[in-house]
């Protein structure tokens, strides 16, 4: 599926509702499988103003799809609520309130980019002007092109073009980058930021810190079906980009010493290599004191990680080898 369905009701008088954007409570989302439950979300609350660019930033199975599939109304929750606009998700997308561009889907490959347009904008009671969404999405001197022959990035731009149709105030786009280059990545948020500065709200699901430390406003930190972080981009730039502390732990009491710095308030992160440790630290200050005066550490070192490093650190998706198992026995 490309866009959300098409409403074929009269053109609702889409006047601003004055509910949020979005408001999930208590979101969870569970699937049955072979294999036994998967509780893809555990418990989600998140209020979306009108006007917010906000990112869902999370790895690989964070439950960052399924939420946005529940706020498009594609799956029901297992308990909590969703509200879009403050109505239920399949109502605000039949008045076009709400619109998607989902990693991928089905495309008609033998009509060209204006006849898909065309096509899709005939559905809509009240459509955007056909020309004007080609030339807002770049698609203009692509408009003969058959879809077949358009590369990846281009079919992108498609989906985003149908999304605008129906003019939607929430535009929902999930990890609408993936397989760009840099140049198709840089364009599209280019014309992405143009749509938000018309005041349209903007969520979108990604991996990459620096996409949306680039350009939301917000970001929301989704990490095993829970928000751990939610805050403006500088607050959660700032909390992500902490700093490393290294030292030399003295080999008797080494364990406890670990233990003890896996609970301090100020560590996201602990590992261990032979006898030096490394913690990356919200504050660093803190911890180094303890280093030194509680734990006998020495040959302290505080270097500043980069933001890929410390996004690991903040989502827990370290896939190094448990260092409490691996060296602190
Ligand atoms: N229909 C389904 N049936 C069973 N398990 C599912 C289903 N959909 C999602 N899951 C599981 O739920 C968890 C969350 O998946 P989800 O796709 O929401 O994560 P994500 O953050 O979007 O990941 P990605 O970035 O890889 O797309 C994963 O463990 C996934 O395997």
């Amino acid at each position: 599926m490309t866009t959300t369905s098409p409403s074929q009701e009269p053109a609702a008088p889409l006047e601003p509702t004055g509910a949020p954007a979005v408001a999930l409570r208590g979101l969870t989302k569970s699937f049955r499988t072979k294999a036994g439950e998967v509780h893809a979300v555990r418990g989600i609350d998140l209020t979306i103003t009108p006007g917010e660019v906000v990112a869902v930033l999370g790895p690989n199975g964070a439950g960052k799809t399924t939420t946005l599939d529940v706020v498009l109304g594609l799956t029901e929750p297992s308990s909590g609520t969703v509200e879009v606009f403050g109505r239920p998700p399949r109502r605000a997308v039949a008045e076009g309130r709400l619109a998607a561009i989902l990693q991928t889907g089905g495309l008609l490959h033998d009509l060209t980019v204006r006849e898909t347009v065309r096509l899709i904008a005939s559905t809509y009671a009240a459509p955007t002007d056909v020309d004007d969404v080609l030339a807002r999405t770049g698609l203009t001197e692509l408009q003969g092109r058959l879809v077949s022959k358009c590369s990846g990035g281009e079919q992108q731009r498609l989906r985003f073009a149908l999304a605008l149709l129906p003019d939607p105030a929430l535009l929902v786009l999930d990890e609408p980058t993936a397989g760009m280059d840099v140049t198709a990545r840089r364009e599209f948020w280019r014309t992405m930021h143009l749509e938000a500065a018309r005041g349209r709200t903007v969520v979108f699901a990604t991996h990459y810190l620096e996409e949306a430390d680039a350009f939301a406003d917000r970001i929301v930190v989704v990490a095993q079906g829970r928000v751990i972080a939610d805050g403006t981009t500088a607050e959660i730039r700032s909390r992500a980009s902490g700093r490393t502390v290294h030292a030399t732990l003295p080999a008797a009491g080494r364990g406890a010493a670990v233990n003890r710095l896996l609970a301090h308030p100020g560590a996201a992160d602990v590992r261990v290599q032979g006898d030096r440790v490394s913690v990356i630290a919200t504050d660093s200050d803190a911890v180094a004191r303890t280093i030194l005066v509680d734990l006998g550490g020495h040959d302290l070192e505080v270097v500043t990680g980069s933001l890929d490093e410390a996004f690991v650190a903040l989502t827990g998706t370290s896939d190094t080898t448990d260092p409490i198992e691996e060296d602190a026995r």
